[in-house]
């Protein structure tokens, strides 16, 4: 089967888009894996398909598979290309778009410049959200920050679901940050029961940090846009960060803004298409 996609980036963080309105494919986890390659298939971060929407009242299904073939909740970065993507192919003229994902609803509204402002939702800090195990003397919901032993060291982290789980870490600088030593431990560990996405967060003023994120199904990717969403809500939560804050990743910018409980968190940032391309499933 002859199937035509779109590769597309938000910055660096690359996806491999895929409009099932007017195509028909079904994507097996090995066959997810094979295209993700970057040497033997088309190579991306993520795989994201445009299907009709479920929800008469939304606008479109929006699916998201990780490179390791699993299916996820949510992409930040994925949602601003989703916008674009809709548009560019003429699924539809709207500037504001809603789409169902498997984390709950999402809003993507295209600005004069260009650029696309999310409304992600509000982010969810009880640990059952996400999936998290508290330890059983960490009490319940409430707490800021949780400890968690991994490769014999003990670290404090935020919890935080933005429709996908999201694990912060505060580090002193984020060029020396752990990512590769603890990353993968910490994405794969037993509390975190459907593993986790985690950030390496440095603090460089109320309004500003830069970040890196280890994702759970993909590695350390070039930006990540539901990580810096919760960068910046734990970091709220903790008293360190006021809205708006610029999130630096190694792939370029984000703006969140957040206005704390009962608000939901808005996301703005680029979406650049690449090429087009035709591919023979198999
Ligand atoms: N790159 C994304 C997040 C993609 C999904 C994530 N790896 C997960 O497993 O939840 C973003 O921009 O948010």
């Amino acid at each position: 089967m002859l199937l035509h996609f779109t590769k597309m980036h938000g910055l660096g963080n690359d996806f491999m888009m895929v409009d099932l309105v007017t195509q028909r494919a079904h994507f097996t986890d090995d066959q997810v894996r094979r295209l993700a390659d970057r040497r033997f298939g088309v190579g991306f971060d993520q795989l994201l398909v445009v299907e009709p929407p479920r929800d008469p009242d939304m606008d479109f299904r929006y699916r998201i598979y990780n490179a390791d073939g699993s299916e996820v909740e949510n992409c930040g970065n994925g949602a601003r290309c989703f916008a674009r993507f809709v548009r560019d192919q003429r699924l539809t003229h709207k500037r504001e778009i809603h789409v169902e994902t498997a984390g709950g609803p999402l809003v993507l509204k295209v600005e004069e410049d260009g650029r696309i402002r999310v409304d992600m939702g509000e982010p969810r800090f009880a640990p059952a959200s996400l999936p998290f195990t508290p330890e059983p003397f960490e009490g319940d919901t409430d707490r800021v920050l949780h400890r968690l032993e991994v490769n014999g060291e003990s670290v404090e982290l935020g919890v935080v679901s933005m429709g996908n789980p999201h694990a912060v870490m505060r580090v002193d600088a984020v060029d020396e940050a752990p990512v590769e030593r603890l990353g993968p431990a910490i994405e794969a560990h037993p509390r975190f029961p459907r593993r986790v996405n985690v950030g390496f967060m440095q603090v460089v003023s109320p309004h500003e940090i830069r970040l890196r994120v280890y994702e759970r199904g993909s590695g350390e990717t070039l930006a990540c846009g539901t990580g810096a969403c919760a960068a910046v809500a734990s970091g709220i939560r903790q008293g360190l960060l006021e809205s708006p804050v610029s999130v630096h990743l190694p792939g370029g910018e984000l703006t969140i803004e957040w206005h704390g409980p009962g608000t939901p968190l808005a996301m703005t940032g680029p979406a650049e298409r690449v090429f087009d391309g035709r591919l023979l499933l198999y």
